[in-house]
């Protein structure tokens, strides 16, 4: 009988017909009939903390039972699913609503065949009885009737089914983007695609599992068991002989449902990994074609892709294994019923009307049984896409950005480096700092050297809290800066990054990015502070609509310090500002600069390789080896013939010879001779 189901998807026109949606996605078949849907959830899993699909796939150590098994509970499982149910209870009344019309389409389908069975007994008797008395046209007039309200309310439970799934998928995703955006850079930065698969592909998954899967598994409960009570009614030997054939393919549904599992929770991290290959070179497509690397992105995809075809191929062999032995088995059932069925009728214990019911009923608690299995494989996707997806809503970022002190506004303090060890949580063992200390007085500006590689943005990184400290700490007026929220912390804090970032908008929604509340005026202003007199040039001034790339790499870097200003931040980040530039916007920015180092409102950290940069501090500090080595003004540090300083910069001067140009000039314009 299983195998009906199978047989269902090529069955003819006029069958399909009387079903009132035909479920032949073979893709997602699993069925785990002998266990109860809440007993599998309820069922505990062997180990205590129960893995993430990507952990079970990457995972050395978790037995291969407990990576295939898909489906028994757990508490990972158990805490996604009622997770995914609680999305769910928003969508309450729209979900009964369609529950209700659900049973109504359902009730009309299946009295098809019994409906049918009486029709050719009616036709096949010589004194044809229609009950209550009804004409022929009268009792044909009625079913009309009775199908079209039955197909009225089975499109309206579709219609109230997809838009409750598509506000559910639009809540998880607006809460998956939301937790994302909280998490420390470190996770996002890492995972960027797979944030991206989880954001798009994996919520869908589970909107549709918790709408059109759940009412397709209610449909198909209630098709089963009516088909089955009805089937029993009309003959229960012969229901019984069909119900033989379920222990066998009932087992095969195991298996083949916790294969299926397996390959899903792998083709869902195939899906993300595909998507982070493609993010990263659709946003880096410049340097791709700048390389002409662009048949090697298309292997790096084409790789992605073939792993995610790989499991595809195997997921078909399985489902076309499993579903020519569930559809075989059908046929071979359906003979069985109509070759015993035959002899029944011959026998007189049945009519022929029964008989035809009968097998129309089997055909109806096939196909509800298949979307039982659907249900249940979709469910398990819905899982394990959830497990994803919840992963990042729940999880606590390692630099909180709500929680904490805020900082008064108009609090001004020094800034200490207290015995700063650190190393990037990836790179664990690695040192980038060791034993780091530097005091940063109120409205003082330091420009640190050092070697590339040395650890200089990194300080800035700590300094903006993207990261904390292994041992040691940053604190301001006094007070570790990690008692303060990251958000509150932050907003007194200007930051100039080495490669400004643009976004889709208008020069002045990009110069207010973060400050939306700044009137034309305060934006002006700081444009006009940054040296940011291209704008008044353009066609639009301040309305030009830019992109992420739209500007000239000085007058983005103008931009972004105006953007800083605009904060009218108690500290200042400015990392190699100057190092892209020609000589006339480097000269533009230093001027911008001097502007603020002038005001001497701000505390500044300069992270600076060029001379007419560094000059502008009133302090450098020279980073080697992890801590600071050398420390003095400019003058001081450059007098001093043994002087790191001095020996970084000959270096610097000798691989670019142009820059002597610079040592000349700079002292002209350093903030003492101002
Ligand atoms: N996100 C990261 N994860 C792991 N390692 C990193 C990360 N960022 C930087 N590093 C490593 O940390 C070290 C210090 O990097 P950092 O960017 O702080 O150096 P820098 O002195 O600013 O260099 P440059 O002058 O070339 O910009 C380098 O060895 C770098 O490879």
């Amino acid at each position: 009988m299983l195998g009906i189901w199978a047989t269902s998807c090529s069955r003819p026109p006029a069958l399909i017909g009387l079903v009132n949606r035909t479920t032949c996605s073979h893709r997602t078949l699993v069925f785990k009939p002998r266990t109860s849907f809440v007993k599998q959830f309820q069922a505990h899993r062997p180990y205590t903390t129960p893995p993430t699909p990507t952990q079970i796939s990457k995972s050395n150590n978790g037995s291969i039972l407990s990576r295939v098994l898909p489906f028994r509970g757990g508490p990972q499982n158990t805490s996604s699913l009622r997770k995914i149910v609680a999305l769910a209870k928003p969508e309450t009344k729209p979900l009964v609503a369609a529950i209700g019309l659900l049973l109504a389409s359902s009730a009309v389908s299946m009295s098809v065949p019994f409906t049918i069975g009486k029709l050719i007994d009616f036709f096949s008797t010589n004194n044809p009885q229609i009950p209550f008395g009804l004409s022929t046209w009268e009792a044909s007039a009625l079913l009309l009737v009775l199908f079209t309200a039955g197909a009225a309310a089975n499109a309206g439970r579709a219609m109230i089914m997809r838009l409750a799934g598509q506000r559910i998928v639009a809540r998880l995703r607006e809460n998956t983007y939301s937790a994302a955006l909280k998490q420390e850079v470190e996770y996002v930065e890492r995972g960027e695609g797979d944030v991206l698969s989880r954001l798009s592909v994996d919520t869908s998954i589970v909107g549709e599992s918790v709408t059109q899967n759940l009412s397709d598994g209610l449909r198909a409960v209630v098709m089963s068991s009516v088909g089955l009570g009805a089937m029993f009614y009309v003959s229960p030997t012969l229901t019984m002989l069909m119900l033989a054939v379920v222990p066998p393919v009932s087992l095969g549904a195991v298996f083949y449902g916790r294969y299926l599992k397996k390959l899903s929770n792998k083709t869902q991290e195939a899906v993300g990994e595909m998507t982070k290959v493609a993010t990263e070179s659709l946003s880096a497509l410049r340097t791709v074609q700048a390389f002409n690397a662009v048949p090697q992105e298309q292997q790096k995809f084409h790789d992605r892709i073939d792993k995610i075809l790989m499991l595809a191929r195997k997921e078909a062999i399985a489902s076309g294994i499993f579903f020519g032995s569930t559809g075989w088995s059908g046929n071979i059932t359906l003979l069985a019923l109509l070759g015993y069925g035959g002899t029944l009728v011959s026998h007189g214990t049945i009519s022929v009307g029964d008989l035809t019911s009968l097998l129309l009923y089997t055909v109806y608690v096939g196909s509800g049984l298949q979307m039982l299995t659907s249900f249940f494989s979709s469910i398990m996707r819905g899982i394990g896409a959830g497990t994803r997806v919840f992963e990042v809503i729940d999880r606590t970022p390692a630099i909180p950005d709500d929680s904490g002190l805020s900082v008064p506004p108009d609090r001004r303090g020094v800034v200490r480096f207290e015995g700063i060890y650190f190393e990037y949580p990836s790179r664990k063992g690695v040192e980038i700092l060791k034993d780091f200390n530097l005091e940063m007085a109120v409205g003082e500006s330091i420009a640190i050297v050092g070697e590339s590689g040395g650890g200089k943005s990194s300080i800035q990184s700590l300094l903006l809290r993207y990261y904390d400290p292994v041992k040691g700490k940053v604190t301001f007026d006094g007070q570790d800066i990690r008692e303060f929220s990251a958000t509150s912390w932050r907003s007194i804090i200007g930051v100039v990054p080495q490669d400004p970032v643009l976004f889709t908008g208008t020069i002045a929604t990009n110069i207010a990015f973060g400050n939306p509340d700044a009137t034309r005026e305060q934006i002006e202003s700081a444009a006009r502070e940054a040296n940011c007199e291209f704008i008044w040039g353009m066609p639009k001034g301040f309305d030009t609509e830019i992109g992420r790339l739209s500007l000239s790499g000085g007058q983005r870097q103008r931009l972004a310090i105006a953007r800083a200003l605009l904060k009218k931040p108690v500290i200042l980040a400015l990392d190699e500002a100057t190092s892209s530039l020609d000589a006339t916007s480097e000269r533009r920015v230093n001027d911008a600069i001097d502007k603020i180092l002038r005001s001497r409102q701000t505390t500044c950290l300069f992270v600076a390789h060029r001379l007419s940069t560094i000059a502008r501090a009133e302090r450098i500090v020279v980073l080697e080896g992890g801590r600071i080595t050398e420390s003095g003004t400019y003058r001081e540090l450059v007098t001093d013939e043994d002087s790191r300083f001095r020996a970084l910069m000959a270096a610097q001067l000798n691989a670019a010879a142009g820059e002597s140009l610079y040592i000349e000039r700079v002292p002209e314009v350093t903030p003492t001779d101002n």
